[in-house]
């Protein structure tokens, strides 16, 4: 049967719920019969701010709220980030809709430097991203990386307040929120590579809802759901985890899919980079892990496959 209203789960920071407010309007200009709802919920991962996302329990934290909601019948979809969908899904729900992407490169946002090569010697740079901290230390051993949680507006106020020189956040994010004037330059690929599937907005749903799935993949994008599933293929191929950096860049090219992807080490500042062109997202994901494996990203990964 299908429904007449759809209720979506959402986390409550502003992203979260411009993200959900677009769906929304997006499935209201589609399905003009149905009443679109927000539930805005709270999420472990949004209370906890003082320990970096690795040890507290990853990106799931980010999720789980909104899948006991749907599970209880208190919402019938959820509208995610893509990059903070951990690689494996949890079982008996599915992705039916991945909007088309919007930038994906990160931004370089400081008060009073125009781009990493301006910073001073020793500058303090705030990211909490492991991926981010492992290509700053690779292209300027010399800052002081410092942890910075929190969502965009405590991070940018973080940032005015003085405790940082620069910080490193997501184009996406910021041009979501009207922000993008914070933006002094693009850090984007070749020479710097975003987390798998960043910019992508993702629709999920329970995999045991057939007429819900349906209303929702009218608003799939074909091309970028081909790029996110090599990154987050690569990613899950190297153990998918949020402890260990992993950079991934996609895109869909007249001569099929080309894929980018980094593993690095936080500590060190090494990075191992590898890229392969490929017809098969999956298959494609899969060999570029392995190029980096045979690199030694094992050894990063704490792993020997
Ligand atoms: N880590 C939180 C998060 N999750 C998604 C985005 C940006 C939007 C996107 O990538 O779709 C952000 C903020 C940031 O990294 O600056």
């Amino acid at each position: 049967m299908t429904p007449n209203t759809l209720r979506i789960a959402t986390r409550k920071s502003a992203l979260a719920l411009w993200q959900a407010e677009h769906v929304a309007a997006l499935l209201r200009a589609v399905h003009p019969e149905l009443t679109v709802d927000l539930v805005p919920l709270s999420t472990r991962g949004d209370e906890i701010l003082d320990q970096p996302l690795a040890t507290i329990g990853g990106k799931g934290l980010f999720l789980k709220e909104l899948e006991v909601a749907m599970l209880e019948g208190r919402a019938d979809l959820a509208v995610h980030s893509l990059k903070d969908v951990p690689a494996e899904l949890e079982p008996g729900f599915a992705l039916p809709a991945i909007l088309p992407r919007a930038d994906a490169a990160d931004a370089f946002v400081s008060n009073d430097y125009a781009d990493l090569a301006s910073l001073p010697l020793g500058a303090k740079v705030g990211t909490s991203s492991l991926r981010r901290q492992a290509q700053l230390r690779a292209l300027r051993p010399d800052l002081e990386l410092l942890d910075l949680r929190g969502n965009v507006g405590t991070r940018l106020a973080k940032l005015d307040a003085g405790h940082y020189d620069a910080i490193v956040l997501a184009c996406a994010g910021l041009e979501r929120l009207a922000l993008a004037a914070r933006i002094r330059c693009r850090l984007a690929a070749p020479d710097w590579l975003p987390a798998p599937g960043q910019a992508a907005i993702a629709i999920e749903a329970r995999a045991d809802q057939p007429a819900t799935l349906a209303l929702l993949a009218v608003l799939d994008d074909a091309d970028t759901r081909l790029e996110v599933s090599a990154e987050r293929a690569m990613n899950r191929a190297l153990g998918g985890s949020c402890t260990v950096p992993v950079g991934a860049w996609c895109t869909v090219t007249e001569r099929g899919l080309h894929l980018r992807g980094l593993v690095g080490d936080a500590a060190s500042g090494r990075l191992l980079h590898a890229q392969a062109d490929g017809e098969d997202a999956e298959a494609l994901g899969l060999s570029v892990a392995q190029a980096l494996f045979a690199q030694g990203a094992g050894e990063f990964l704490g792993t020997d496959g």
